[in-house]
Formats: C-alpha cells, sequence, structure tokens
C-alpha cells in the first residue's frame, strides 16, 4: 500500500486491452483531463470558491462634500468625501459584501508629530462611520488603528531621537480605538504593529462597554514595497522618513509570523491578518492551519496597481487576473480578504450567480 496526501492508496492494476482502438493512443488507465472535459464536470469537482462575502472593501476618505478625487497609482480607486462614501457603502450592501474598511486623506494641515488628529473624535473617518451606521446600520464597518494617516512624518507610531517608541504609542492607539468604536465601527483593526496593542486596546474597549466591538489585529504585517500607492492615496509617501522596517516584519520570516498571530489571539484578537496578501500566500496557509481562526489577507495596494496598470496596458485580461487572484486566497485558507477589487469582483460575483 502506498501512502499519498495523508491517504492510504491502493495502486490499481487495471488490465488494459491490448491494441487501442485509437491511432497512438497512450495506455493510460488514469487521465486526470476528463474531470476537466466540461464547465458542468469542473464545476462538480472545483475545491474552493469565492463568494461575496469573502470581500471587505477598503475606501479612501477627504474632507469636503461632493468630492471624488483619483488616485493615479491606483487607477479606478478615489478618495470620497463622506456623502460619496456613504453612497459607496449603499452600493456594497446592494452587493451584499458584508463590510467596508475605512482610511482617511487627512488634511495636512491637521497632521503633526504626534498624529493628534488621529483622536479627535470627530476626525474624518469617525464622521464617516456615524454618517454610514446612520444610513446602513446593516453594513460592517472596520477601522485602521495606527497613526501614519495623521503623522506629519508619516510613521505608524511616535518617534523620539529617531526611534518609533512602543509604550508611549500604545496609549495613543487605544485612544484612536476608542473614539473609532465610540462613533460605531464595528470591527477595530490595529495595523501597527506595535507589540502589546491588541491586549491594551481590548482591556479599554471591555472597560467602556464596548464589549461587542471585535479586533481584526493585521498580525503579520510586513515590510513591504507594495503599500506604494496606498501612501499616495493616504498622502504619507512624500512625507515619509525612513522606512519602517523596526516595527512591520522582515519578509524573510515565517516562524516569526506564527509568533505574532499567537500573541495576538493570547490578547483578545477575534480575528488575525496576513499583510501583503498574493507574495505571502504562505504565511496565510501555515497561519490557518496552525490557530483555525478567522484568517483574512489583505491584497494592499501594490497589488491592486500592478493588475489595474498591466490590465490597462493590455498585457493581462483584467478580470480574470483580477478573480485568480482573489481565489487563491481562499485556496491559501483565508476567510475572506480586503481588496480594492471588492466592488468589482462583486458585480462580476452577482452577474454569474
Ligand atoms: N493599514 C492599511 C494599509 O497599510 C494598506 C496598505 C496598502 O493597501 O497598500
Ligand atoms: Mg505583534
Amino acid at each position: 500500500m502506498a501512502i499519498k496526501y495523508g491517504r492510504p492508496i491502493e495502486l490499481r492494476e487495471v488490465a488494459r486491452g491490448t491494441g487501442a482502438t485509437v491511432p497512438h493512443a497512450l495506455d493510460l488507465t488514469v487521465r486526470p483531463r476528463r474531470n476537466r472535459k466540461a464547465e458542468w464536470a469542473r464545476r462538480m469537482v472545483r475545491e474552493n470558491v469565492l463568494t461575496t462575502d469573502d470581500l471587505i472593501w477598503p475606501l479612501f476618505l477627504i474632507d469636503g462634500n461632493n468630492k471624488r478625487e483619483a488616485i493615479a497609482s491606483m487607477p479606478g480607486v478615489d478618495r470620497l468625501s463622506v456623502d460619496q462614501a456613504v453612497r459607496e457603502a449603499e452600493r456594497a450592501m446592494k452587493l451584499t459584501i458584508p463590510c467596508i474598511a475605512l482610511f482617511p486623506y487627512t488634511d495636512p494641515s491637521l497632521r503633526d508629530e504626534q498624529g493628534s488628529e488621529a483622536t479627535n473624535p470627530n476626525n474624518l473617518v469617525c464622521q464617516a462611520v456615524r454618517a454610514i451606521k446612520k444610513e446602513f446600520p446593516e453594513i460592517g464597518i472596520l477601522c485602521d488603528v495606527a497613526l501614519d494617516p495623521f503623522t506629519s512624518h508619516g510613521h505608524d507610531g511616535l518617534i523620539s531621537d529617531g526611534k518609533i517608541l512602543n509604550d508611549e504609542t500604545v496609549a495613543v492607539l487605544v485612544r484612536q480605538a476608542l473614539v473609532q468604536a465610540e462613533a460605531g465601527c464595528d470591527i477595530i483593526a490595529p495595523s501597527d504593529m506595535m507589540d502589546g496593542r491588541v491586549a491594551a486596546i481590548r482591556e479599554a474597549l471591555d472597560h467602556t462597554g464596548l464589549l461587542d466591538v471585535q479586533i481584526m489585529a493585521y498580525a503579520a504585517k510586513y515590510a513591504s514595497a507594495f503599500y506604494g500607492p496606498f501612501r499616495d492615496a493616504i498622502g504619507s509617501a512624500k512625507t515619509l522618513t525612513g522606512d519602517k522596517r523596526t516595527y512591520q516584519m522582515d519578509s524573510a520570516n515565517t516562524d516569526e509570523a506564527l509568533r505574532e498571530v499567537d500573541l495576538d489571539i493570547a490578547e483578545g484578537a477575534d480575528m488575525v491578518m496576513v499583510k501583503p496578501g498574493m507574495p505571502y500566500l504562505d504565511v496565510v496557509r501555515r497561519v490557518k492551519d496552525t490557530f483555525a481562526m478567522p484568517t483574512f489577507a489583505y491584497q494592499v495596494s501594490g497589488e491592486y496597481a500592478m493588475i489595474a496598470a498591466a490590465a490597462n496596458n493590455g498585457w493581462l485580461d483584467g478580470d480574470r487576473a483580477m478573480m485568480e487572484s482573489l481565489l487563491a486566497f481562499k485556496r491559501a485558507g483565508a476567510d475572506g480578504v480586503l481588496s480594492y477589487f471588492a466592488p468589482k469582483a462583486a458585480e462580476k460575483l452577482r452577474a454569474h450567480a
């Protein structure tokens, strides 16, 4: 008996007829292509499916009214004033996308060394959460917790003598999470990669009676070149000094990702995330297999931009590449994907439903 893929298999001893009826036919018992011979047959044996329930749609916010501003490095993605974000939330509802994520472009005049605007209960994100929840209480809203959209230096934390301060930053992140949760945010998603922030945020939420607010931890977030267009979108690309390698993970590591995820679960994370997505599918798979937690991946701005740019040049079939890239996350074990393609993919999925 042979063992393959963890299962015992008996080798088949099939008596083959002599003299094939088709000239040049190979004497093959097993022909895997039979299961691919038609679309109905492929559907029968398909192992993974993508549905609209798998999508989280990140939106960019900007101050103003009735405003949509194109982001050059993310063709097809706009910065939206709050009223327009409410319209997109409605679109998400109609497309049965369960959750949207909000990211602000903070006016440069409001950015400072401490990222003070992050804890303003009336900042752009909080305004948008209130406006969306008022009209569409049924849609999930995820808010990112990190200081980079609010700091003049573009880092996710406070800096002193060129160093990112961990514990002092966590204290600010706790206040940021609280103003978002009090505005009505459903899922707090710390993306800062400071140590101990999940425990501190969980404790503060519970202490305030916000027991039902979930935490999706950006548990394994790598220092990546694929965030470039996002930094254009939130306006931190030009101001960012240095890099984020003292807090975001080294792209060479996967054991370390498991330790980070383990810690965030112990600290109270309800869901965990790996970011970026496609270049880190091995990490998604290891995390899912090791912890069996709701596991998400972020198909980041650079991944979006690569596919969108190639498609706009006619080098790729954009729609097919989009769907294939999203399905890859399901195959790797992800329960869902944050993707700028979410509305387009949902439209396609519903057209074929
Ligand atoms: N904290 C959210 C991100 O950093 C997003 C990155 C991207 O889309 O490139
Ligand atoms: Mg950590």
